[in-house]
């Protein structure tokens, strides 16, 4: 070490992924002595000098072995040491300090190294050495310090007195026997520290860590102690805010670590400055702590870790500049020892004779002050000095009546102040050996309680971990009620938003029903105004035909009739036969027979039976005819009453295919269809209601109907045809008949007409024929007279009977073909296309439109049950909401109230388990079997040829720990 100076070595590590892929490249060159670093980069091209330079590939043992190995020495020897780690973050401060693994023998970092290196320099020493090694680990966070092997005590106070000098109060400190115990102590302390990712470094060090490792020795003949503390520093990195891209708590942290740096920069500044009288330790903890280490008590060694590349050249520089002003502090490092009782006794003897040569001197002096104060002189030579009272020259001094002499006036020779200082030393010895025999005493007692206290602790241990145990129980019920309250309040929050959900629809169903209801109450409306419009269209239209039917069935008639007896003298006027009768009658009358001949009278007479003959064939014909009319009366009934049959089968059939369809279709047709249907039918031109109105179910039914319709009334059709046709044919006959009786009407007047010619004709005869003649003729006149007036009745019961026939052969025309009108009528409707709609219109449509009236009737009242039972619902639901929110706010008040009782109760475990661990680590640090008592360990082993000493014998540490204070060692 040079010197008191601070020793700073510089380690470079190799570029790392970042500095890769920003494009760096290493900008450093170290000399071969590698005690100079040439920095070539941009805004810097310069050397700088430290104790030791480490390149990129320098492996940790190299570093330990040319830096740090000779600070163990001498805090082995009693010296402080401190050892700290400086540089920009992820240059590789924790990699040097700590290592990537302690376990690894390559990449374990110093501190490993130091501790292994402080065991073996322990064992090599001589046997008579006894040593205690005592670890702590802190961290500075946040400017507050935090002890790793105790993490409860985080903003431990910093303290200063006299023989302790700066020290952290309240720090665990372990004891520790082996590497391996403090490898385990450091492990513990590491999990506990404060690491964070940044872009810079994926764990970066948030804090400043400190390793303090206490070594006490002693020398077992002499007596004389030692202690050297080292401190091992782990700086939390400087980083550039914009670099490591921190933010949030990592922001604050790096605040907090740069501002703590900047206070160790104005540290060294002072230190350094030559100029400054105050150095401002105060200004943070880590100066704070590292006092001693900085300008004091310490052999102090900075390794600055930098990165080589040209990426990170301004922190480099920086951190170049910081070792170099760090590189001229001037510490004052000195052997912390306790004097052994001989040393003391020594030191005492020394300290008692300097006291007697004081007290002389001083005798002295107040003897030539009394002389001079006498008005007396002295001369020179004779002055009072220190040197002539050392060297015993009494006789050099001026006379004085106060003075006496230290040295026994009645000594031959002069007397040293050792006889008296001897006695008084032998005093002191046995005062001193008495305050250390008292001293034994009382570690022995001590070390006694401190026994029983352990075993004191171990009950109490093993109580408190019960405690602990029946705690986290306690904690792990509450949790578990806690996940189940979370869940249930999950649940019930899900049920409610669902419940608001359901409300939400069927208020908009709700509503979308009073609408729907609304619409249909309108479309119902519009179709009873159709309806009734359709109705009166239709009775009117009934009215018309009905009307228009009966006067053109009248009109028929009349012509009908007319045609008919158009051949007969409707006003009783006689036909041509009759006339000639009648004529051949009254020339009889007149001529008194005179005028008609016998061949005359023979014809008339034959005429008259030919009448007669025709008469009666007339008569007979006529009998035909009603008996004819009675046939077709009786058929026109049947074929009405066949009619009717018809109608009401058709009407039937209908219904019974539409109920049947329905029934096999889907029976319950879904109103919102039937509904969205009639929309679309009101929507809908008129003449196409028929096709897009109704559901395809029903439109099916309607054609197959029209089908069977039109497959029965083609059968009918073709029946009624061919009876038609009879009766065609036979009003056909029967004209022929009416014809021919009218042709024979006419004969007879013809014959009548020649009868009467005859008549006229013929000469008068002799007086006795004549009167015979006469008398014949007169029988014959009154005879046909007779038979005209007979004939004349019969001809007018014939005649009105024939009208009453022909009418009723008139009427049942009409009514055939009325009957007729209808099977065409039936025929149109069933083969017209635009009958067909007219008819279904009529007929189908009607009766839909009634069927929908019926429904929409039907559909509007459960809809507005419907509707009344949704409202009814809805205040339900309403109803249930409200109780089921009043419920969750029942339910959320409790799982407040019990969640605050929860947190409450948390709390409190959480204070009973911190005070449990704080009392568990103080009384027992983790259990570690190591920790709370000091452990001696004695120099005077081997070294194997592995390097690692061998223990010394157990005996003798069992011997020797009786005087050693086993305590707890928290200060
Ligand atoms: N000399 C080296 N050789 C190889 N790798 C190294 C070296 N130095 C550091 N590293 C690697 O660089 C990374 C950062 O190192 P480290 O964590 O030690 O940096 P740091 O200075 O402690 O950072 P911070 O201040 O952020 O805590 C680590 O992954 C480490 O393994």
């Amino acid at each position: 070490m040079s010197g008191n100076n601070i020793k700073v070595v510089c380690r470079f590590r190799p570029q790392n992924s970042l500095e890769n892929r920003e494009g760096g490249t290493p900008i450093i060159h170290i000399d071969d002595a590698g005690e100079n670093v040439a920095l070539k980069g941009n805004d810097y091209n310069g050397g700088f000098a430290f104790d030791k330079i480490f390149g990129m590939d320098t492996k940790q043992k190299d570093v330990f072995d040319y830096s740090i190995r000779s600070i163990v020495d001498d805090v082995v020897a009693g010296y402080n040491g401190t050892v700290f780690a400086y540089g920009q973050t992820g240059s590789g401060k924790t990699f040097t300090m700590m290592g990537a693994d302690i376990d690894d023998e390559n990449t374990k970092g110093i501190i490993p190294r130091i501790i292994e290196q402080i065991f073996q320099s322990i064992m090599i020493s001589p046997a008579n050495m006894e040593f205690t090694v005592k670890v702590s680990y802190m961290e500075i966070y946040m400017e507050k310090v935090r002890d790793l092997l105790n993490p409860s005590q985080d903003n431990l106070p910093i303290h200063e007195d006299k023989s302790k000098g700066v020290y952290v109060k309240g720090l665990l400190e372990v004891y520790v026997s082996s590497t391996e115990e403090v490898y385990e102590v450091m492990r513990r302390g590491s999990e506990n520290r404060v690491v964070a990712s940044t872009n810079m470094n994926a764990e970066s060090s948030r804090s400043h860590s400190i390793v303090m490792i206490a070594i006490t020795q002693k020398n077992l003949d002499t007596g004389a102690a030692k202690s050297g503390k080292l401190y091992l520093v782990d700086l939390a990195g400087s980083e550039k805010v914009g670099k490591t891209g921190a933010s949030g708590q990592t922001l604050e942290e790096a605040k907090k670590i740069n501002k703590s740096l900047t206070a160790l920069g104005m540290v060294i500044n002072s230190l350094t400055d030559g100029k400054s009288s105050h150095v401002p330790y105060r200004d943070s903890k880590l100066t704070r702590i590292l006092q001693e280490s900085l300008g004091g008590n310490s052999r102090t060694t900075l390794i600055i870790n930098c990165s080589p590349s040209s990426y990170n050249e301004a922190e480099t520089l920086s951190t170049l500049r910081f070792g170099m002003r760090a590189k001229t502090i001037k510490n004052k490092a000195k052997v912390n020892a306790d004097l052994s009782p001989a040393e003391l006794k020594a030191l005492l003897k020394r300290v008692k004779s300097e006291a007697v040569t004081f007290q002389t001197y001083i005798a002295a002096l107040e003897g030539e002050v009394s002389v001079w104060r006498t008005g007396g002189t002295v001369p020179e030579d004779k002055w009072v000095s220190i040197d002539k009272i050392k060297s015993g020259d009494f006789s050099a001094l001026p006379p004085a009546s106060g003075f006496k002499s230290p040295i026994p006036e009645d000594t031959s020779r002069p007397a040293t102040p050792a006889t008296v200082l001897e006695k008084d030393e032998r005093e002191e010895f046995l005062k001193r050996e008495n305050e250390l025999m008292d001293q034994i005493a009382e570690k022995v007692r001590k070390s006694k309680d401190d026994s029983s206290d352990i075993l004191w602790d171990e009950t109490e241990l093993a109580t408190r971990e019960k405690l602990l145990e029946s705690m986290k129980e306690e904690l792990g019920l509450f949790k578990d009620q806690e996940q189940t309250m979370i869940k249930e309040n999950q649940q019930m929050t899900s049920e409610l938003s669902e419940l608001k959900l359901q409300l939400q629809k069927v208020s908009y169903e709700s509503k979308e029903n009073a609408i729907t209801t609304d619409s249909l109450k309108e479309t119902n409306q519009e179709l009873a105004a159709e309806l009734e419009e359709l109705k009166k269209n239709l009775a009117e239209m009934r009215l018309s035909h009905k009307s228009n039917a009966d006067s053109e069935k009248e009109k028929k008639k009349a012509e009908k009739m007319a045609n008919i007896f158009s051949g007969f003298d409707a006003s009783g006027e006689i036909t041509e036969k009759e006339r000639h009768i009648r004529n051949a009658l009254h020339r009889l009358d007149g001529d008194n027979g005179s005028t008609l001949s016998i061949e005359e009278l023979a014809s008339v007479r034959r005429e008259l039976a030919e009448s007669k003959s025709l008469l009666e064939q007339h008569t007979k014909t006529i009998d035909d005819l009603s008996n004819e009319k009675s046939t077709l009366e009786a058929k026109k009934t049947d074929l009405e009453i066949r009619l009717n049959t018809l109608e009401v089968e058709y009407e039937e059939l209908l219904d019974k295919t539409i109920a049947e369809e329905e029934t096999a279709e889907d029976k319950t047709v879904d109103i919102a269809e039937t509904v969205s249907n009639l929309k679309v039918k009101f929507l809908l031109p008129k003449n196409q209601i028929m096709f897009y109105a109704f559901p395809s179910a029903i439109y099916r039914t309607i054609l197959i109907s029209q089908v069977k319709l039109e497959s029965q009334y083609a059968s009918k059709k073709e029946l009624q045809e061919k009876e038609v046709e009879q009766l065609k044919q036979e009003v056909e006959r029967k004209s022929n008949d009416f014809e021919k009786l009218s042709s024979a009407m006419a004969d007879l007047k013809a014959a009548n007409d020649e009868l009467q010619n005859a008549l006229s004709a013929q000469p008068r005869q002799g007086t006795s024929d004549l009167t015979e003649k006469e008398k014949d003729m007169e029988r014959m006149r009154k005879s046909m007279a007779q038979q005209l007036a007979d004939f004349e009745v019969m001809k007018k019961a014939l005649m009105r009977d024939l009208q009453n026939r022909c009418e009723k052969v008139v009427e049942l025309e009409i009514s055939l073909d009325e009957t007729r009108e209808q099977y065409n009528n039936v025929l149109r409707a069933s083969n017209n296309k635009a009958q067909q709609k007219k008819m279904a219109f009529l007929e189908r449509n009607l009766e839909q439109l009634t069927n929908v009236q019926k429904q929409l009737v039907e559909q509007n009242s459960s809809l507005k049950k419907e509707v009344a039972i949704a409202e009814r619902k809805l205040t339900a639901r309403n109803e249930r909401i409200q109780s089921l929110e009043s419920l969750l706010q029942d339910a959320q008040e409790k799982l407040i109230s019990q969640n605050q009782k929860f947190e409450a109760q948390l709390q409190a475990v959480r204070e009973r388990l911190e005070q449990a661990r704080s009392s568990k680590s103080q009384n027992s640090m983790a259990a570690l079997s190591f920790g709370r008592i000091a452990k001696p360990l004695r120099g005077g082993a081997t070294v194997t040829d592995s390097g690692s000493p061998t223990s010394p014998t157990d005996d003798k540490r069992d011997r020797r720990t009786s005087w050693i204070p086993g305590f707890i060692n928290s200060r």
